[in-house]
């Protein structure tokens, strides 16, 4: 159109509209000729299941969104839907000052080729567009992408810093990528004191300011539709949505979510305003390494991650309560006091986030390498895999055994009381507290020597607050071969850390119901631990947690740990791992699954089910094969993907899961008749051996036996109460 000039912005993880550098700039340069700008958000194919929204009876043209590593969802239900409120809430806003926000979904590129092409069928020709920086490798990809396929179009490209970190870019200091310090704290250090590092904010842009939306808005390619509302686009990015769990765990009644917090930037800025006049920043210091409740530490970390707030937005409130200058804070503690323990706390560990994204920016793709961030082609630790095709020829456990114990390390019955806890907090409700976070990626990296990769994409799958830098940073750093100066030499004690955080047993008792009625910390930190007596009252006795925990860590009240710090337990024979066999003589053999007990009678026990042990695994891996090889979206519940050889559960789109609802097919497991226990006949605990063995019935085990999956997903009646 004549006289008309028209920017595409293309939103990614800078949901939010006040201290947005592009959408300032558009409102406060008197210059920038654009008459009209489309901002758009599109629903990446690869990093969030798009499968819902599919036309009926379409198929999807891109491959599902599936980890590279475990083949799990890229985006579980919890931050699809924070994802979708967020960018809802940008939409209402735009709304609000005279513009809006396009939904779409698909691969950014395709989506933005067919912007440009149907516009210009209209004469509306596309001048530039606009997008955010990222650092991480998919997302500069697809900045080359989206680059290449303006190019192809004569279209203008700019890529603009996104402005969402604590220390602007422009302030570092470091000069290159490679400038930055691999310790955190001699980053701290050049950085000090935080409180004068953050530029200021930009603000709301006014209404009417932005120039106007064109008038034809291009529709949603085919084959996807678009949602009607943020209800019919919540229930549409569930509907895939599997669980990826043999025997996900039932919701605890009475528990209540940390993080009942929905998504966008309305929401960010209330909670921060609640946070200031509450005083839970001053607290913050105190009150940051506890497990339950909402207010322990600010979850921020949601709005944060997908942008819905800026670091320096938090700063800038801080500072109005530390300075004193406004008036809405006057009532709050600490108002005009200057900056305190709390407030620079939150400062530190915003610092944290910094730099977590600035290695990303270092190290680029090797952020998601086996080897970490540092370590040179000589780095040779010995890490399990669950996957045939990717384990060493003398890994012992086999990648059978370590597939069963990850699903127990995943489903939250290891037997570790805050693992578990954990594991289930963050399975049904998308958060569980850095104390915990650290417990259990150090228990998976350190305890059980599991590819720490695993849990990475387990993390990418549930967490509401996943961040690419953050995340794998984060496990890279737990797991000794990132930026962690102490490295292999930290490792977390889940018991001793539950006694120190958990004081009452309160957050394990809120997640692991099962050990509610245990009496002492210790039984319910380590329920195998309690006496039999204890264990039959309770119900517990035949529980695999007690007969069957993945690791049994000796932990005195004097606060000393005890026993071995060995990542799998000992191999056969070596005296503390046996365990009895089933009574077919079909059990695992013990050892490589935790024992604690025994002595040579006890390995004596243990061996039959050592010999004869796999029809579990055998039964196990060809469900899962099984699923692996079958293609389309069949009843059976297969997936195929280029990069998964380890399919967990069955995906099925909507129309399949009404005609199959909730069951799974082609499960190794029966998650019924699978074990077949006995006691291990030389007592049950301390050293003397404990409750006996999973021995596996062997039928069963190649038997597909249909798993009843609990109704979670995708029905998602146990989210916990939303505020
Ligand atoms: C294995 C592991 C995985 C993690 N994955 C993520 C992730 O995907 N996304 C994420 O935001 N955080 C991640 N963290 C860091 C941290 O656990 C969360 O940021 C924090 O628990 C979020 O809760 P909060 O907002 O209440 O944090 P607060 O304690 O209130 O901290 C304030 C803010 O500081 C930042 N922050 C705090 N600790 C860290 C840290 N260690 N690294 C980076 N930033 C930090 C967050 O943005 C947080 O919102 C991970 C930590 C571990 C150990």
């Amino acid at each position: 159109m004549a006289g008309s000039k028209l920017l595409v912005y293309l939103l990614r993880r800078d949901l939010r509209v006040s201290d947005n550098p592009i959408f300032h700039h558009l409102a406060t340069t008197k210059d920038h000729g654009f008459t009209h700008v489309l901002a758009i958000y599109v629903f990446p194919h690869h990093q969030i299941e798009i499968g819902g929204l599919l036309k009926d009876g379409e198929q999807s043209p891109y491959p599902q969104a599936l980890s590279q590593v475990a083949g799990f969802w890229r985006c579980g239900p919890h931050r699809a839907k924070f994802v979708a409120q967020s960018v809802w809430d940008v939409k209402k806003t735009l709304e609000s000052l005279g513009s809006t926000l396009v939904i779409r979904a698909g691969k950014t590129v395709d989506v933005l080729d067919s912007v440009i092409k149907s516009l210009g069928e209209q004469g509306q020709q596309v001048n530039d567009v606009w997008m955010t920086a990222e650092k991480s490798s998919e997302e500069i990809k697809e900045e080359e992408e989206v680059n290449a396929v303006c190019k192809k179009n004569g279209t203008d490209f700019k890529l603009w810093a996104d402005e969402k970190y604590f220390v602007d870019d422009r302030d570092t200091g470091l000069e290159k990528p490679s400038d930055l310090p691999d310790v955190f704290t001699s980053y701290r250090k050049n950085q000090e004191p935080l409180r004068e590092r953050p530029r200021p904010v930009l603000p709301l842009p006014e209404k009417g300011v932005l120039p106007g939306v064109p008038e034809s808005i291009p529709p949603q390619p085919h084959p996807f539709v678009e949602a009607t509302g943020l209800n019919d686009l919540e229930q549409r990015l569930l509907s895939p949505l599997t669980s990826m769990l043999l025997e996900p765990p039932a919701y605890p009644e009475g528990a209540e979510s940390a993080h009942p917090l929905k998504g966008g930037e309305t929401n960010a800025h209330d909670r921060l305003r609640y946070l200031i006049t509450s005083g839970g920043m001053n607290s913050y210091k105190e009150t940051r390494n506890g497990l339950v409740g909402l207010d322990f530490s600010t979850k921020l970390s949601a709005y944060l991650s997908l942008g819905c707030i800026s670091a320096r937005q938090v700063h800038k409130e801080l500072k109005d309560l530390e300075d004193g200058t406004n008036a809405d804070y006057a009532s709050a503690n600490g108002y005009g006091e200057g900056e305190n323990e709390g407030t620079k706390g939150v400062r530190f560990e915003l610092l944290w986030r910094d730099y977590m994204r600035l290695c990303t920016r270092k190290f680029g793709s090797r952020l998601f390498r086996l080897s970490g961030f540092r370590q040179d082609k000589t780095y040779n630790k010995k890490w399990k895999s669950p996957r045939k095709d990717a384990a060493r020829q003398d890994q012992s456990p086999a990648p059978e055994e370590v597939n069963r114990v990850l699903q127990r390390f995943l489903e939250g019955t290891t037997g570790q009381g805050l693992i578990d806890a954990s594991q289930r907090e963050l399975f049904h409700t998308g958060y569980t507290s850095n104390r915990a976070r650290q417990n259990v990626a150090s228990f998976l990296a350190k305890h059980m020597s599991i590819d720490w990769r695993y849990g990475a994409e387990w993390y990418e799958m549930h967490l509401v607050d996943y961040d690419v830098s953050s995340n794998w940073s984060n496990w890279q750093y737990v797991a000794g071969i990132g930026n962690d100066p102490r490295g292999d030499a930290r490792i977390f004690n889940p018991v001793k850390q539950a006694f120190d955080y958990d004081k009452e047993g309160e957050y394990v008792k809120t997640w692991v119901p099962e050990v509610r009625d245990l009496e002492s910390l210790e039984n319910i930190f380590q329920p195998c631990t309690a006496k039999q007596a204890d264990l039959e009252r309770v119900g517990l006795a035949e529980h695999k947690m007690v007969t069957d925990p993945i690791k049994r860590i000796d932990f005195t009240l004097d606060r000393k740990p005890k026993g071995p710090r060995k990542s799998f337990p000992r191999k056969r024979g070596q005296g503390r791992g046996g365990r009895g066999g089933g009574s077919n003589g079909q059990g695992h053999d013990g050892s490589n699954s935790g024992g604690s007990g025994g002595n040579a009678k006890v390995q004596q026990n243990g061996r039959p089910g050592a010999n004869n042990g796999y029809g579990h695994q055998q039964g196990a891996f060809r469900g899962r094969g099984q699923r692996f090889q079958c293609n389309t979206h069949t009843p059976n519940g297969g997936y195929s993907h280029p990069q998964n050889h380890n399919g967990y559960g069955g995906a099925m789109y909507p129309q399949q899961q009404q005609q199959y609802p909730e069951v799974w097919y082609g499960n190794g497991f029966n998650s019924n008749n699978t074990n077949m226990r006995r006691r291990g006949s030389n007592g049950y605990r301390g050293r003397g051996g404990r409750v006996g063995n999973a021995g596996y019935n062997q039928l069963h085990g190649y038997d597909y036996g249909g798993y009843e999956q609990p109704a979670y997903y995708p029905q998602q009646h146990h989210m916990g109460p939303v505020v």
